[in-house]
This record gives structure tokens, sequence and C-alpha cells, in this order.
């Protein structure tokens, strides 16, 4: 193949206002088939991205050449979820053709808006993955993400009289200029069969095929040439499947069934973002999306390193993202032993060398563990396997640890009762070479709890990573005002490529006028999103959990209204709540409809309206996130400590000046910690705190009986004051809160009310509230998904940038 086309000069893309209009007419006519007359906005917004895109493409091959050219070492990111947001202005700023579109495009914001975002993920692990590919590319890091291309993505959210109501996303309907279909680099996956013994060897011989077709999307690095991809797989049922006799006897279902079974594999994305529900599908989706993967990096080797083995895990590291791809290990295990013939020990060693943990979760029930009758008969040889795995592991363990039973029986992949499941933790665990947690509590907990036996094994594994975002995204994009004001502030926009000169901004918290404008800019951001710029913007942006505490935030609310009923007058609030439930969470789906019930009370009552609003938008993803976070003035991070493994989106509102209101979890700690305490307003148990009175007799009933405020506010749940007069409407959502109350709401509600007092004193002082903002910009510089892939890079890849020349 033409492998450097040494002769093109592909610099012909020219970025004159001609050059791009030249380009974009080009596109209408020869991809649209249409001209600027009768173009739709869906014309002018494809060919308009194919503009942009083709920008990028060329960026593309000089990359793909000078990785060639290095032979590096490659990061290889395996994930079931990517939230990359919409792609049109990311791509606009990174090519720097922003203001020649804006020229060239007759409507151009309705052309803009037609951009939809490929919603494949369902909150902070699928964002979390999209922030660390923007920087592996900003940071020039050989990286390439690999994941699923589900046809629909995470469900629409619509707010129907109140409750959520799911709609299929659709994403690509009207297709999607950004990838590029390969199926050429078509892969072969099987399922199901049986394993034979062939001279010696074990042979799997699957029972069905399905096709994986990969298409990719360009990721582009920001002020670098850089162009790295994320490779998506798409199931496609294999030549031939459409079976023509069934066809011609009318009958049309079954002629049409295996084809359909087959692309069902990649059909839809599970909205389940912390409960293990088990579906036999979802794990086909895994080992679908594990085995094309798997080949697709050896296929790269094999080309550049014509196979040498013991080059592999010099050459290759690959990062699982959470357990979902877990399949990984045993799958690379019996390609290097069953198709490659290498012995087990060279081949585990390679394995082991190669693959790295992150886990994103403490809740137990969100740690998958598959049932040993499903793998059997859809994986069997993985099963071998895996059987094989933990067989030399706890031989290891008993050595180290004999006669410990019961270590031995917590330590095994394979759970025996109730029923036998494999704990697809302790297989990752076992089967890389390191792990990592996602804030400094996260990962400390992992390893005194969670994880705790395989710490003490092989304390030397463990690691901690925090999280980080993207400011190009949520700070350049979302908040171009405010972005324009650090820049000039700071003399350059450099801080865009290194977020730790965002410190520069600490002495202008003193300064009158910066304040000011810096204010200004925080109003016209609540315009935009359409709430009063006057008041105190309070938001709780995130999936619902309860966990999360969403509930706590509406008693507060509640509090604050029947004290405004009451005749006090607090400083004005407009509380923000967003987000998705999982489909069948059943519980937090009452919450949102109690939440809906007190805003139609709270914003039809004149006499409240002056000082209190409550505001729901429907369907939060990364393009709403993108236009809340520069409007917030307070940041409620309000779980219960031990529970929220990191959090991001605190970490983008304090980037876009929100202060926190939050207890000591995940990275609310860190945060607290780069701001200063007193940029933070801290509340509640930590912790330690928390797992005891978790762990003793804890009463909520007798929080709710000596706390006046509390027991009104709960009472207004159950008496059907935001229902009509209706009390069964959410008697759920009280019996939970008094009989269970899993996740102490009760127990920290007048530690949350006290923070939340000293909030409405420093608000009350704009000055004093101004400078806590900017300083809270300015110190969370640390909190760049660039320093995250720093400490990846030095901690655990070991990845060495490769210079793309211009
Ligand atoms: C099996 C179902 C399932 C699906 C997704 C998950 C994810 C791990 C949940 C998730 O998104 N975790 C979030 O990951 C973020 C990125 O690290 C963290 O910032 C959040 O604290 C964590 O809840 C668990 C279980």
């Amino acid at each position: 193949s033409p492998r450097h086309d040494p002769g093109v000069d592909l610099r012909a893309l020219g970025n004159t206002p001609q050059d791009f209009a030249r380009d974009l007419l080009s596109n209408l006519y020869y991809e649209r088939g249409t001209t600027v007359e009768s173009a739709s906005a869906q014309d002018m917004y494809d060919s308009l991205a194919r503009t942009v895109r083709d920008r990028l493409a060329e960026r593309r091959a000089r990359t793909a050449a000078a990785h060639y050219q290095a032979n590096p070492r490659w990061l290889y990111y395996l994930s079931a979820e990517y939230m990359l947001g919409r792609q049109l202005e990311q791509n606009l700023l990174y090519t720097g053709t922003t203001d020649l579109a804006r020229e060239a495009v007759p409507d151009f914001d309705t052309t803009a808006a037609q951009d939809v975002e490929p919603g494949l993920g369902n909150g902070g692990l699928g964002r979390l993955a999209a922030c660390l590919l923007d920087s592996l590319a900003t940071m020039d890091l050989p990286a390439v993400g690999y994941g699923i291309r589900y046809d629909l993505g995470i469900f629409k959210q619509d707010l129907d009289a109140g409750g959520q109501v799911e709609r299929p996303d659709d994403w690509a309907f009207q297709g999607n200029p950004w990838e590029f279909p390969a199926p050429d680099d078509n892969q072969v996956v099987g399922f199901y069969g049986k394993v034979t013994s062939v001279d010696g060897r074990r042979e799997w011989e699957p029972a069905e095929t399905v096709l994986g077709e990969p298409s990719h999307m360009l990721v582009p690095g920001y002020g670098t040439d850089t162009v790295n991809i994320v490779r998506l797989w798409r199931a496609r049922a294999a030549q031939g499947s459409f079976d023509l006799t069934r066809f011609a006897h009318g009958q049309y279902a079954e002629a049409v069934a295996d084809v359909v079974r087959s692309e069902n594999i990649s059909k839809v994305l599970y909205p389940d973002d912390s409960t293990d529900l088990g579906r036999e599908l979802r794990l086909k989706q895994q080992y679908f999306l594990v085995s094309c993967s798997l080949r697709d990096i050896i296929r790269r080797f094999s080309f550049r390193n014509d196979g040498n083995w013991d080059e592999f895990a010099a050459k290759t590291t690959i990062q699982l993202n959470d357990t979902h791809p877990v399949l990984a290990i045993p799958e690379l295990m019996r390609l290097l032993v069953d198709e490659y013939e290498l012995d087990w020990d060279r081949a585990w060693r390679i394995t082991h060398d190669t693959f790295g943990y992150t886990c994103h979760t403490l809740l137990p029930e969100a740690l998958e563990t598959w049932p040993v009758a499903t793998i059997e008969n859809l994986l069997p040889r993985h099963l071998e396997i895996i059987y094989e795995i933990n067989a030399r592991f706890l031989a290891e363990v008993s050595e180290r640890f004999p006669g410990d039973v019961a270590r031995i029986q917590r330590m095994s992949l394979v759970q025996e009762e109730p029923e036998r499941r494999i704990r697809m933790a302790n297989l990752a665990v076992v089967g890389s070479r390191a792990v990592n947690g996602v804030a400094a509590l996260h990962s400390q907990l992992l390893a005194e709890t969670t994880l705790r036996d395989f710490a003490e094994l092989w304390p030397g594994r463990f690691h901690n990573v925090t999280n980080g975002v993207t400011p190009r995204r949520f700070v350049k994009i979302a908040n171009p005002a405010l972005s324009d004001l650090i820049s000039s502030a700071l003399g350059s926009d450099a801080w865009l490529r290194d977020l730790s000169l965002l410190q520069g901004l600490e002495p202008f918290a003193a300064d009158d006028a910066f304040r000011a404008r810096w204010r200004e800019i925080k109003r016209a951001n609540k315009l935009t999103l359409g709430v009063a710029p006057d008041f105190l913007t309070d938001v709780i942006v995130k999936r619902f959990h309860e966990y999360k505490r969403q509930l706590l935030k509406l008693l507060h609310t509640i509090t604050l209204y029947q004290r405004i009923r009451a005749g006090e007058t607090p400083a004005p609030r407009t509380v923000v709540f967003a987000g998705k439930a999982a489909p069948g969470y059943w519980a937090v789906k009452d919450v949102i409809r109690l939440i809906n019930a007190v805003a139609a009370t709270v914003n039809n009552d004149p006499a409240v309206a002056p000082y209190l609003k409550v505001f729901f938008p429907a369907n939060y993803n990364v393009t709403l996130g993108q236009r809340i976070y520069p409007a917030a003035d307070l940041s409620e991070q309000i779980s219960l400590a031990g529970k929220e493994a990191s959090g991001t989106g605190n970490m983008k509102l304090a980037l876009n000046g929100a202060v926190t209101i939050g207890t000591l979890d995940g990275a609310n700690v860190e945060i607290r910690d780069r701001v200063g305490a007193d940029n933070f307003f801290l509340f509640g148990l930590d912790a330690a705190e928390a797992a005891t009175l978790r762990s003793s007799d804890y009463r909520p009933r007798d929080y709710y009986e000596r706390d006046d405020e509390l027991r009104a506010a709960v009472d207004a749940i159950g008496d059907g004051t935001f229902a009509g007069g209706d009390r069964q409407a959410f008697g759920g959502v009280l019996a939970s809160l008094l009989d269970r109350d899993e996740y102490l709401t009760l127990a920290d509600f007048r530690s949350y009310l006290d923070a939340q007092a000293e909030v409405e004193k420093v608000w009350l002082d704009a000055e004093a509230w101004t400078a806590k903002s900017i300083l809270n910009t300015a110190r969370s510089g640390y909190f760049s998904s660039d320093r995250t892939i720093a400490d990846y890079t030095r901690t655990i890849w070991g990845l060495d940038p490769v210079r793309v020349n211009p």
C-alpha cells in the first residue's frame, strides 16, 4: 500500500477563507449532491463537518507516518463506554477554523445545532475515557481507544408529568460525518460451541460467529498536530446470514433472525451505571469488544514487529476501564496459547505485563460477577483458562498464607456460594501488573476494604491516579468569555496546555475590577442557561443514585421553601437538578418525580418566587453539562463519604468558578486540599464515621424526631403537600428515608444545613464570594486530565511522546 505518499503534499487544504469556502462547497456538491440554495441544515452541517474533518485527516496521515517511523510503545484503552460529546465545536477549535466556518456558512448557529452527541456512555466512567483520550493526543502520546459503536446510545430522557420517560437515542440516524468505517479490518468473533483436544492442544470450535466492523473517529490533540483515533466496533452478520430459503417460504422474520441476532450485540448501550444486572447479551458485548480489539492490537503489533512475542509487552500496554473489558485477560491467554502456541508461563508473563486495571467504584453491587454456567455456555474455552489462572494463583496464595482457608475463599476468582460465579474484579487484579483507584481516598479504601487481601499480597501493584477533566471542552469551549478573561489576565492561553498556570490568577482575587468582570461573565452564563442572573445558582448534576443523595439537596430545598413560607427572606437561590436514572432503578425514579412535584409547587407560589426557584432541565448529557457548569455558583458534591470513587463534575464546576459544598468523599478531599479549606464548604460524616454508623444500629427516626426542621421537611413529603394532598404519592421515598436511609441522609442533614447557612452568609458578601470563586479556578489546575495522563504515564504506562512534524 502507498505507505507515506512521499510525493503527495496533503497540506493543500489551506486555511484562507477562499480555501475553506471552496472545500465547503465541494463537500456540498460532491458529498451531498446539492447546492447552497437548496441545501438543508443537515446538508450544510454534513459538508461543514467533512470540511473540518478533512483538515484533521491530513494531520492524521502525518501522525500515522510519524508513529510508523517511531514504532513506539502503544497504549490501548479498552472501554465499554465513551461519552465523546459533540464534535463540531471541538474540531473547529482544534483546527483553528472556527472564524472561517462562521464566515463561510450562511447560518452558522442553525447548522452547528445539527451536531449530535454520540451518547455511548452512562456517566463518569464514559466521560473520563473521552477526557483521557483528549489529553493523550494533546500530549503527543501514541494511543488508541477501543469501544463499541452502539446503534442506540444512552436513552434520551423526557420528563412527563415530572417522571422520567426513556426514549431510544438513535444518534447516528442522520449518519455520522466524523467516523471512518474500515470494513477491511473486520474481525470474526466466536460464541458458544465446544472445546476439543487436538494433538495435546485445546481447540475451541464456536457454534456462532459474528463480524466486528470497526469505524474510527479522529481524536485531535490541542495545540499540536497529533491526531489519534478511537476505534468503535459494530456487530455485523457474517455474509450469507440472510436465509433466502426461509424468505422464499414467506418466513420473513426467520429469514433475518440470524442477522438480527448478530447485529443485536452492538444494538444498544446498557443504561446501568452501578448495578450489575448480569444479562448474557452484556457479556456478549464485553467479549465482542475484547476479541475484536485484541485481534486488531495483535495485527498492528505483528505488522510492525513481525510477531516477536517477547517484544509484545514492551510495545503494548492495555488499560482496562473497570471490569467490563476484563475478558481481555483470558482472551489474550487463549490467543497466545491456543493460536500462537506459546507455553502457558511465557503467555502468562506477557499477559500480566501487558494489562493495567482501573477500578471506578466502591459499591459492592457494581462489582461484576458472572455465573459460571453463563460463561461455560458462551465462552467454554475461557472458563477453562480462568480455572487454570485461578489454580495457579491460589497455589501462590496458599504458599504465602498457608492454611488461611477464609482468605483463599475470599481471593478465589470463583465465588462458590450461593451460586458459582466468576469475580471479574479478582480476575482483573490477578491478571494485571498495576491496579489503580481514581482518587486518593478511593485508592486507600480499595486497599483497605474491597481489594484488601490483594493489596496485602501485592502492595506494589496498587496505585492511585486521581481523575481529571479536559480544560479544552469544559472551560475553553463551554465558557469562552471566562477563558478570554483568564488568557488576558495571564497574558496568553498557554494555560490550556498547562493548567497549573491558572495559579497566576490568585492575585486577581484581590482585584476589584477583575472580580467585577468575573461576576459579569457568570451572570451572562446564567442568562444563557435561562436561570435568574441575580439568584445563587445551586447545582447538583450527575446520574441519580441513592449514594449521591440528591434527596438531601431536596430536603434542604423543602426547608428553604418552608422557611420562606414562614416569612424568612433568604438570599434568592435557583436549585438546579439534572441527571438520568437507570430505567429499572425505581427508588430514584420516585425521587425524580418528587423533585419535579416540589418544583411545581415552589415555582407556582408567588410568595416564594422572589427567593427560590427549582429548575430540572431534562436529558442531562455532556452538551447540557457544558451549558450548566459556567452558570453555577455552588457545586453540590454531597455523596455519603466513602461512596463516590472520585467524581469529575466536581472538577468541571470548580474550574468554572463554582464553590463546592461537599463531604470528604472521592476527589472532594483533594479539591479542598488544593483550593483551601476556607474556599470549600465542608460538612458531614467522613468515611470512617459513616462506615461506623452504618455498621451500628443506625436509627434514622431518631434524627427525624429530634430535628424540627428535618421532621417538617420529611412530613411534607408524606402529607401530600407536593401532591395535591395525596399522602401515598411519595410513600416509597418516605419509607426508605425513615426505615432504612442506607446512605445516612438524615444523619448528615443538620451538618449540611449549617454549611448551607455559611454559604448564605458568604454569598451575601459578593466580593468575598467572587474571591473564593476565582481562587477555586486558580487552584484547580491539578484536575486537568493532562496531569492525570502524566501520572498514568509515569506510574503505570511508561509511554514516550512522538512528535508529529508540522
Ligand atoms: C455493571 C454495571 C456498571 C456500569 C458502570 C459502572 C461504572 C464504573 C460507574 C461509574 O461511572 N463510576 C464512576 O466513575 C467515575 C470516573 O472514574 C468516577 O469519577 C465516579 O466517582 C464513579 O461513580 C459500574 C457498574
